[in-house]
């Protein structure tokens, strides 16, 4: 089933914030409903952005009184995965050949998304196998699955290709605070695909990787910049960090979609910052004390020179060995 897709006049995905307790599908009717259930995060991960992105403008187009206005908010719904500005976009390039010509190019966008991670998916498993012998264990951080996407997923597209190979032993899972999406998402898909995996806190990742228990670094995108550098959930970093320590690749898998050849650098990416709430509170109970300020960063840039390689759709790239991007 796909993450999100389009059925009659309406946009349907599932509700990942009920996710692990059961599978909700939840239908968007307007382009206010969408900016929500993004903002909420029922649908996440850069590559379900670009196509609520697009699908929101065919949503628009038949929906809207002010689609000028609806479209602008939900390019700007959240800031940091050019996925969402990107899928926007494309789609809006076709409004002039009318609504039925927008829908076309949005499903089109969906139809490519799980093409594309299969392909990348295959690229960076052979990647791998080509430099570890035997089984690989790999770590992974936040949900890089089919959920991320509109089907398949990017780095858990790596898991999926080693594990049809036979080539998968492990996967280590951040949980991914503060909102989960490893605890509740990644170790959902993991357990629907019959892979092993373990779930370890957050501060245990590096820790894991310097005890050897794996191979690989393996993890999405929000955002791929020219130089190199990676923009990911908050918490990826320091796994680079620790892998380039225990001497173990950091691999990154993401979509040419992903890729924003126009910033040169990390820094200069806008971050997201969500409602400290959310730091606050664990699975929405509150866990701070009353008064206690929070800061809730929810991306962080790990730079080029920790990035052994970038698998796309069309290529690898090895920022760690100094190519570029673009
Ligand atoms: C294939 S998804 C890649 C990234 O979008 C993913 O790792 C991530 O950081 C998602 O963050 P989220 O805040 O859950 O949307």
């Amino acid at each position: 089933m796909r993450t999100i897709d389009w059925r009659g006049d309406h946009i349907v995905v599932i509700d990942q914030t009920k996710l692990p307790g059961g599978v909700v599908e939840l239908s968007l009717r307007t382009v206010d409903e969408l900016v929500i259930a993004i903002q909420r995060l029922a649908v996440r991960g850069a590559p379900a952005l670009g196509a609520a992105g697009a699908l929101g403008v065919a949503l628009a187009v038949r929906t809207s009184r002010e689609p000028e206005a609806d479209i602008a908010a939900l390019r700007a719904a959240r800031p940091t995965a050019v996925n969402l500005a990107r899928g926007v976009d494309r789609v809006l390039a076709r409004l002039d050949d009318g609504p039925e010509a927008v829908l076309a190019e949005a499903l089109d966008l969906l139809a490519e998304d799980g093409v594309c991670n299969r392909a990348l998916g295959d690229r960076g498993a052979s990647w791998l196998t080509d430099r570890i012998d035997g089984p690989v264990a790999v770590h992974t951080h936040c949900n890089a699955g089919g959920l991320a996407c509109v089907e398949w997923g990017t780095a858990l597209g790596v898991v999926r290709s080693l594990h049809d190979r036979n080539r998968l032993r492990h996967v280590y899972v951040d949980e991914t605070r503060p909102l989960l999406q490893g605890a509740r998402l990644t170790a959902w898909e993991l357990a629907h695909l019959g892979v092993p995996h373990t779930l370890v806190a957050d501060a245990a990742g590096p820790t894991v990787l310097a005890r050897g228990f794996a191979d690989a670094v393996v993890v999405g995108a929000d955002r791929v910049v020219a130089n190199g550098d990676v923009v990911n959930k908050i918490g990826t970093y320091p796994l680079a960090l620790a892998a380039a320590r225990a001497g173990i690749p950091f691999l990154v898998a993401a979509p040419e979609s992903t890729v924003d050849a126009s910033i040169p650098s990390g820094d200069q990416v806008e971050i997201e910052v969500r409602d400290g709430a959310e730091v606050l509170a664990f699975a929405g109970t509150r866990t701070a004390p009353a008064g206690t300020q929070a800061l809730n960063i929810a991306f962080d840039v790990t730079p080029a020179d920790l990035v052994t390689a970038i698998v796309t759709e069309d290529r690898i790239v090895e920022p760690a060995r100094g190519e570029r991007v673009a």
